[in-house]
């Protein structure tokens, strides 16, 4: 709540940032700080400021470590702000950082530390809404990169009237090359909340194509966009089959980036599901938040901005981009329940239940990526209902045939917080979609919704050839975040797990 102090002085402030005064000499006096407590766990004693924080504590004659002892304690993850401490900075955001022990957390497959320092940071960033800040200069003495990733995700938001109510200039303290790698992943997830968030009609297969053309502009990549004519000539009947029902043209996008110093002939694909929009087609969806299906690309949006993101930080990688895009709708045109379609690797479908449709989409984008000599092929999509079900928000499902490639993929999403979870490829489910009564196999389970993530995951396994390294990613339970479960990246499309993504890329380049 605001108290009457408070108010006279953000009022004194607001008047002085439209002086001359101001617009001159003080520059400093439009900036916000960022400053950074340890939690002190004895409940009498205050808590303990950054280097950083006591550098300018000393500098400041102690006004910093005065103002903390009056202020009580900063939780972890929260803030309190300060006006008026000192003339160089008008406006000063303390934020708890938690336990300077806080350490890796093996139950919660976290690093807390690093999680902390996000939170924190976001926190910080979001008490100077409405302030009309211009810069805000952020203390990095712990992790610097989880500092920049919780800064420029909580500044973020898909409006840009809200977006303009946060600071949108934010520094370091002090130049860091791990800042600015932070940044990359951050505003590279951001990337892909864009993507995803935006609405169906203003993101449509040719757009989204579009969209990430333009982003990869001065990138030193390959971005190759197909119409349905090439589609058509690979044979993917799968893909084709969903996109048929649609008055929007598919498009298959594949983005190659080989660093000059990557010597890795064999390329890691990722692949990633493109679905603008799911109404489900012909067995058509409820109407109840049917417009979060926008966001049925975050598998094609995550993959784009990880590449993009790998290009923009030099990693060590040869990588490709491998994302079928259309639109599941239902139409005189649509694939209707019971017919039986060819997949490009010559499996023959039938397509129970057309809401089922990404598994389609995937089937033929995994079979052409076989085709390219991977060293490992990832697919990531918005898969199921029954992920949801599964893990709640918490953590995107993984399917693998390759305990290498889940424990590096593990040990990557420990470190940026956004988290995996293993699930099972059991014969057990395989049994469940194959064959079918009509085909080789078929696109939903016998089991219903039991396992239904798990059943999906068997159907694209059975596209998988036996030599093949896989890994698949059912993000639906990650596509949506909340404020209460992730405050750094608040309420809406989540952009996850782009930053794992890219954790991995840059581990795969060191093993
Ligand atoms: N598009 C997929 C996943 S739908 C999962 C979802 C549901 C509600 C809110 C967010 C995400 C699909 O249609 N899958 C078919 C299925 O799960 O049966
Ligand atoms: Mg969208
Ligand atoms: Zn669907
Ligand atoms: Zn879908």
């Amino acid at each position: 709540m605001m108290n009457s102090r408070y108010a006279v002085l953000r009022r004194k402030w607001k008047t002085l940032r439209f002086t001359d005064y101001m617009s001159t000499s003080a520059v400093h006096h439009k900036d916000g700080l960022l400053l950074g407590v340890y939690t002190q766990e004895k409940n009498d004693e205050c808590d303990i400021g950054t280097s950083f924080f006591k550098e300018l504590d000393t500098q400041w004659k102690n006004k910093l470590s005065s103002v903390l002892k009056h202020a009580g304690k900063i939780k972890c993850g929260s803030a309190k702000v300060f006006y008026d401490v000192v003339h160089e900075y008008p406006i000063i955001s303390v934020v708890g950082l938690g336990s300077k022990a806080a350490a890796i957390n093996g139950l919660e497959c976290i690093d807390e530390k690093s999680d902390n320092i996000r939170l924190a940071t976001a926190a910080g960033i979001k008490s100077f809404v409405d302030m009309g800040i211009d810069k805000v200069v952020v203390d990095i003495t712990e992790r610097p990169n989880a500092a920049a990733e919780g800064a420029y995700l909580a500044a973020w938001n898909y409006k840009e009237s809200e977006r303009k109510k946060l600071p949108q200039d934010i520094e370091p303290a002090q130049k860091d090359p791990a800042w600015d790698e932070g940044k990359v992943y951050a505003e590279c997830q951001n990337f892909a909340r864009h993507l995803m968030e935006s609405p169906s009609n203003l993101m449509t297969p040719s757009l989204f194509a579009d969209t990430v053309l333009h982003a990869f502009e001065k990138e030193n990549c390959t971005v190759e966009i197909f119409e349905q004519d090439w589609i058509e000539k690979q044979n993917m009947q799968a893909f084709l089959s969903v996109a048929k029902g649609s008055a929007e043209e598919p498009r298959f996008m594949k983005i190659t980036y080989k660093s000059p110093s990557a010597n890795a002939l064999n390329p890691l694909i990722l692949v990633g599901k493109g679905v603008t929009f799911d109404s489900g087609g012909i067995s058509i969806k409820p109407s109840q938040a049917m417009d979060e299906m926008r966001a049925d690309m975050g598998g094609a949006a995550t993959v784009a901005s990880a590449v993009l993101a790998a290009a923009k930080l030099n990693l060590n990688v040869h990588v490709i981009g491998l994302i079928p895009l259309c639109e599941n709708m239902p139409s005189s045109t649509s694939c209707k329940p019971g017919d039986v379609v060819v997949a490009r690797n010559g499996s023959s479908i039938q397509i129970d239940n057309t809401d089922a449709e990404g598994r389609l989409l995937l089937a033929d984008a995994l079979n052409y990526a076989q085709d390219l000599n991977p060293s490992a092929v990832i697919d990531v999509a918005t898969l199921t209902g029954g992920i949801i079900v599964a893990l709640g928000g918490a953590a995107s499902g993984v399917f693998s045939n390759d305990d290498v490639l889940w424990k590096q993929l593990q040990k990557a999403a420990m470190c940026t917080g956004d988290r995996v979870w293993r699930m099972p490829l059991f014969k057990f489910y395989s049994k469940q979609v194959k064959p079918a009564q009509l085909a080789d196999i078929n696109n939903v389970g016998s089991g219903g919704r039991a396992g239904a993530a798990c059943t999906a995951a068997a159907f694209l396994h059975h596209f998988i050839k036996s030599d093949t390294k896989w890994m698949h990613l059912d993000i639906a339970s990650t596509m949506k975040s909340n404020e209460k479960d992730c405050p750094y990246l608040g309420k809406g499309m989540s952009g996850r797990p782009t930053r794992t993504l890219v954790k991995f890329m840059y581990n795969y380049t060191q093993s």
